[in-house]
């Protein structure tokens, strides 16, 4: 039935609608296509949606090379036009694509093992570098990035490792640059504004905080290697501030503690009081130290221990001496009013004498006379040795009340405050001197002193008396606790003369802090009696020197002062 030569394709057609109609099949496209076919002698062959496929290709994304090549390919399987050809295209670009995938992932996990090794004369960031010259220099080839890592990983792979060695502790180096850049970003932040600022007390570890965060700013550190060891002996150092910090805030709690328990064993007087809380605003105001911490927790406890004791003893001194006035008094009471009877007596026998009218009577009366005379005698020698007794027994309360109070006066020099100003006292600045100058010599930091004395202090207690003059060395040592730093000290030397240490500082910076402090003395008038006093001092400034002994800083520094009093008071004068 059907014609073997191959007949035109609109002949096909004819024939094809007219069997349809002999058959009476609907003349539908499917039925049409079947009956051609079957004409035709050809296999039915599916339609070839070229325009859909076309929209398809024209929403392909194209950002990356390899987006781009795939778009190609699938609009190259496109232009074939049919099936067969589409088929083709398509499956040799599977299977490429399955065969690259699979590469890449062999080629990942060779890379990072090699990346985590360690390697005898080739660093984690030498290969971290190698590895970002690569991915820069061929990321628009995959084939040749491809080759390029399995090049520099087979390259690893020949090197030596280290025996035994671990693998590195560190992050696993990002791929990109951008996520190298961000993760340095990110830790240059930490260390700059988080941990900086937790190294307040610690001003060499915030210093090199900063220095580790500048290196990673920018390019990052030009010497990796040697970065990431600085970078670890930095949390080392960190972590022993983090644990000095730990310790010191318990000694702190414990310290509270023990104050609050002993306060009210404490008699509550100005000058003790002052004392112990003079010790707390000390703690507060400089940078804590474990041994300083210590020391202030022993010293406090002594102190209180040893106030508690004084009081009482001194409380019971004067309970005695009180007694002993009260019986004094009584005694000389009894004495006046024997002596008063007495007198009345003799009064009495005057007239009995006047009016007696024989020797009898009056032989009598001076027998009387005489009992009465040998009971006041009587009555007077005896309160006399009462009354000694009584003046050894106060006489002996009293030694023994000075000696208490001399006692607790040392009690009170313990806590190391000058109980006028609240500057240190002579003891405190010793003790303070001397730890600030083993500070410098063990940080190999800078530190100076200067000497303030008051102008015309004499003229001032002279003319205006000697309260005046002290209210005058109050309000000095107000100005100077006002507007020196929380880590330098000040301390009374001596009578209007006070010494004020400088750490961290140099001699240009000290001269300078010492003039402020001067024009501030001036603006901040001191009265007395509505009367405004200007008050000046004179000062000497002097840098500690590696080395030498604090005291010949502190004389130094006396020197300078006696320098500026000489070229005229009221200035400072370096040296
Ligand atoms: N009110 C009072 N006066 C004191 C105190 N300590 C020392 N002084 C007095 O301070 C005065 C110091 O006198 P000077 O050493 O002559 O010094 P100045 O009068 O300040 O003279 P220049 O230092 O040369 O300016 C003496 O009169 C001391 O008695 C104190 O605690 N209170």
């Amino acid at each position: 039935m059907a014609e073997t030569t191959p007949s035109p394709p609109s002949a096909i057609a004819r024939e094809t609608l007219r069997q349809l109609a002999i058959r009476r099949i609907q003349p539908t496209p499917e039925n049409f296509r079947e009956v051609y076919h079957e004409i035709a002698g050809s296999q039915p062959e599916d339609n070839f949606p070229e325009r859909s496929l076309r929209q398809i290709a024209a929403a392909l994304p194209r950002i990356t090379p390899a987006q781009l090549r795939l778009a190609r390919q699938f609009e190259a399987a496109c232009s074939e036009r049919h099936w067969q050809g589409f088929r083709q295209q398509l499956l040799s670009l599977f299977a490429e694509q399955a065969g690259e995938e699979l590469a890449w992932g062999t080629l990942v996990r060779e890379l990072t093992s090699q990346l985590e090794r360690q390697h005898h004369g080739l660093g984690r960031f030498a290969k971290q570098e190698a590895l970002q010259r690569v991915l820069d220099g061929s990321s628009n080839d995959n084939r040749l990035l491809f080759s390029r890592l399995q090049g520099l990983a087979r390259g690893w792979g020949t090197q030596p490792s280290v025996p035994g060695s671990a693998s590195d502790n560190g992050a696993s180096a990002p791929a990109a640059q951008s996520e190298l850049s961000q993760w340095r970003k990110v830790l240059a932040e930490i260390l700059e504004n988080a941990i900086g600022m937790l190294l307040v007390d610690a001003p060499e570890l915030a210093a090199e905080a900063s220095a580790l965060a500048r290196l990673l700013k920018g390019d990052g550190p030009e010497d990796p290697e040697a970065f990431s060891i600085r970078l670890r002996q930095f949390a080392y150092k960190l972590q022993w501030v983090a644990q000095d910090q730990g310790y010191i805030r318990q000694a702190l709690l414990n310290l509270l503690q023990l104050i609050v328990e002993n306060i009210s064993e404490i008699v509550l007087e100005d000058q003790y009081l002052h004392g112990q809380m003079s010790v707390l605003g000390e703690l507060f105001s400089r940078p804590l130290d474990k041994p300083l911490l210590e020391e202030l927790g022993e010293r406090l406890r002594d102190v209180i221990y040893k106030q508690g004791t004084l009081k009482r003893s001194l409380a019971d001194a004067q309970q005695r001496l009180r007694d002993m006035l009260a019986s004094f008094v009584g005694q000389l009471g009894e004495f006046a009013e024997s002596t008063g009877a007495y007198h009345g007596k003799v009064s009495a026998f005057a007239e009995k004498i006047a009016q007696a009218k024989n020797l009898h009577e009056l032989a009598g009366l001076v027998d009387d006379i005489a009992r009465e005379t040998r009971n006041v005698e009587y009555s007077a020698r005896r309160s006399h040795q009462e009354l000694l007794d009584l003046r050894t027994a106060v006489d002996q309360a009293n030694r023994e009340i000075n000696r208490l109070e001399t006692e607790l006066e040392e009690a009170s020099e313990l806590v190391r405050h000058d109980p006028l100003t609240g500057t240190l006292n002579r003891k405190g600045l010793d003790e303070i001197l001397a730890r600030e100058s083993a500070r410098m010599q063990r940080r190999n930091s800078r530190l100076c002193l200067a000497m303030l004395d008051v102008d015309d202090f004499k003229k001032l207690n002279d003319s205006f008396g000697h309260t005046t003059g002290d209210d005058a060395l109050r309000h000095l040592a107000t100005v100077i606790r006002d507007n020196i730093r929380p880590q330098d000290s000040a301390g009374r030397f001596g009578g209007e003369e006070f010494l004020v240490l400088l750490p961290d500082t140099g001699q240009d910076e000290a001269a300078i802090a010492i003039q402020r402090l001067q024009r501030e003395l001036t603006r901040r008038i001191f009265m007395r009696d509505n009367q405004r006093l200007l008050i000046t001092f004179s000062a000497g400034v002097t840098e500690v020197r590696a080395g030498e002994e604090i005291q010949q800083a502190v004389i130094r520094a006396d020197q300078a002062m006696y320098r500026a009093k000489r070229a005229g008071k009221n200035r400072v004068e370096s040296g």
